[in-house]
């Protein structure tokens, strides 16, 4: 692709040919290849124009900066200058991959909470329409059964414009995305229209350090997002919801269980039956439903109102198909209820420390379990103190913690666990220790009663156990089908 026809809808000033051949477009110098256009993006470490010189020395045919350089550039080297390199590297990677948006229903959801959940339950019902779907995120690039590591939640630009190929070139119709206050300041989304934009809610989160410089500037940030949306929806009962979309043009639809909800809940109640641990609620105003959500937490009602709302702007969506999709929406590895023949729970959840551990375990014990259950261990080579306070929640929280191992790393797992048992033994939780996890796993479902909540806790979506320097295998779902077939 010629340079020029990359620099399109920005402004920009050049020293050199225009017609130069691009073959890809990269922003770490480290990955520079001949003929690639390297953008120099500053960063909180370090300056991508300190390795403009060794990006050229790599055969990069372009450089694009806001600052300028400190060498002499060869002539044959087109140098682009712009204001925001992070702005010019979003579009000039759109036109790199060729506006995918215009080849995808996108939906875009921002918020300081329920973005992951959301965006699950999203892409399950036009699933359930029978549109392929991919999504970007917290838990990655996902699409086509297959899982792709990122190292945002809203990745860099060049990513987004890529993966969103791929998905086009897999057969995905449509993309969901979590857009963070940080991926909206920093343009990693700029330059794309979406078709839906989502506000889930708004709190005091992402303060200081890299992230944000006060509430306000959090707040602003997340409201860049109604700007490059064609379609807006909010949550009405967050008083913030009028600050974020002041700057969208056109009408926003409102969900939530006021009464003046375009899209109003009603009738939420926890859900427990059949193993089921999730919330019940109707909806009136644009559409009458009967809703289960198989996800714990009456939070979970404003998340599937938010997603029901997002794919009310698409007409082939049907309301049986949200009905039926909602009822199985579940986001991999968080509080995901994995279905047993019988008449307990099975949970698995990646709460490794404390706090994360306190909030699943206090959402589950408001669906009154007969015993609430948890198995956990702590990672090895990390900060003692986390073994203690996990230990401690564990036991205040949980009717019988079981202890075992979780990544140990390189430390003795039995040493892990005397940690642990120090932070149990301030409570009066029982516990037992079965250190060897599949051991610990098959012990719960063992030992199960009618009712009871079991929490796999500290895995998660992970699929492997570190062990001295080594990640073995381990998926929970794969061990818990083995023990459901006697296989183990
Ligand atoms: C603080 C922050 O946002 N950092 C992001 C930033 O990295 P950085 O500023 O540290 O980059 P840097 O190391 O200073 O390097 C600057 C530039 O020089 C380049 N470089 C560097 C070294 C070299 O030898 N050659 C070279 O070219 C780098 O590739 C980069 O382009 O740019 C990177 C590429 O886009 C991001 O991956 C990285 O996110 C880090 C991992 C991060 O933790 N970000 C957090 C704060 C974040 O973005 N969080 C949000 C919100 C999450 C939520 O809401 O839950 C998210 O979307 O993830
Ligand atoms: N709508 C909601 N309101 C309040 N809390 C919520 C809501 N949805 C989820 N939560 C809580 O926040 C946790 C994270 O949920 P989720 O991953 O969906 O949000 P997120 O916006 O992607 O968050 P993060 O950026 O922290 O990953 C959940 O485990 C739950 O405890």
């Amino acid at each position: 692709m010629k340079l020029k026809d990359l620099l399109i809808n920005f402004e920009y000033t050049v020293q050199g040919n225009l017609d130069t051949e691009i073959s890809d477009i990269i922003y770490d110098s480290r990955k520079v290849e001949k003929g690639t256009a390297f953008v120099c993006l500053k960063g909180y470490t370090s300056d991508g124009h300190r390795y403009a010189k060794s990006a050229v020395e790599k055969g990069a045919s372009a450089l694009v900066i806001s600052d300028s350089l400190d060498f002499e550039v060869p002539s044959d080297v087109a140098v682009v200058k712009v204001d925001d390199t992070r702005y010019a590297l979003s579009l000039m990677s759109i036109e790199f991959f060729g506006h995918p948006e215009d080849e995808l229903y996108t939906v875009a959801i921002t918020g300081t909470k329920g973005k992951t959940t959301t965006t699950a339950m999203v892409a399950e019902i036009f699933e359930h329409a029978g549109i392929k779907t991919g999504t970007i995120g917290t838990l990655g690039v996902v699409y086509g059964g297959e899982t792709h590591k990122t190292d945002n939640t809203t990745p860099e630009s060049y990513i987004i414009q890529k993966s969103m190929r791929d998905m086009i070139n897999a057969g995905c119709k449509a993309m969901v995305i979590e857009a963070s206050s940080i991926g909206l300041k920093h343009s990693r989304l700029a330059g794309m229209t979406f078709d839906v934009g989502i506000f889930t809610n708004f709190s005091d989160d992402h303060i200081g350090g890299v992230e944000h410089k006060d509430l306000a500037e959090y707040l602003y940030c997340k409201s860049l997002l109604f700007r490059q949306c064609k379609f807006a929806a909010a949550n009405i009962d967050d008083p913030a919801w009028k600050d974020i979309t002041k700057d969208f043009k056109g009408s926003v639809l409102t969900y939530g269980f006021a009464d003046n909800a375009d899209l109003k809940g009603k009738n939420a109640h926890l859900l427990s039956e059949n193993g089921f641990v999730g919330v019940h609620f109707e909806t009136e105003g644009i559409k009458n439903l009967s809703v289960d959500v198989d996800i714990p937490g009456k939070f979970n009602a404003y998340n599937a109102l938010a997603a029901i709302s997002a794919v009310s702007f698409f007409d082939e969506i049907e309301d049986q198909m949200i009905i039926d999709a909602l009822k199985v929406a579940k986001v991999k590895g968080r509080v995901e209820r994995v279905p047993v023949p019988y008449n307990y729970t099975l949970i698995i959840d990646y709460a490794h420390n404390a706090l994360s551990m306190e909030n699943v375990l206090e959402t589950l014990r408001q669906y009154n379990p007969h015993r609430l259950i948890t198995m956990f261990g702590a990672g090895g080579n990390r900060p003692k103190v986390r073994r203690y306070e996990m230990g401690e929640t564990s036991g205040r929280l949980s009717d019988l913690s079981v202890v075992t191992e979780d990544n140990s790393r390189f430390e003795d797992v039995m040493d892990i666990i005397e940690d642990i048992k120090t932070g149990l033994a301030k409570t009066d939780g029982k516990y037992v220790v079965v250190p060897n996890r599949r051991d610990a796993i098959k012990y719960c479902m063992d030992n199960a009663e009618d009712g009871d909540i079991i929490v796999l806790a500290g895995k998660g979506h992970e699929d492997y156990q570190e062990i001295k320097g080594v990640k073995y295998h381990m998926d929970e779902r794969e061990i818990i089908a083995d023990i459901l077939n006697g296989k183990s």
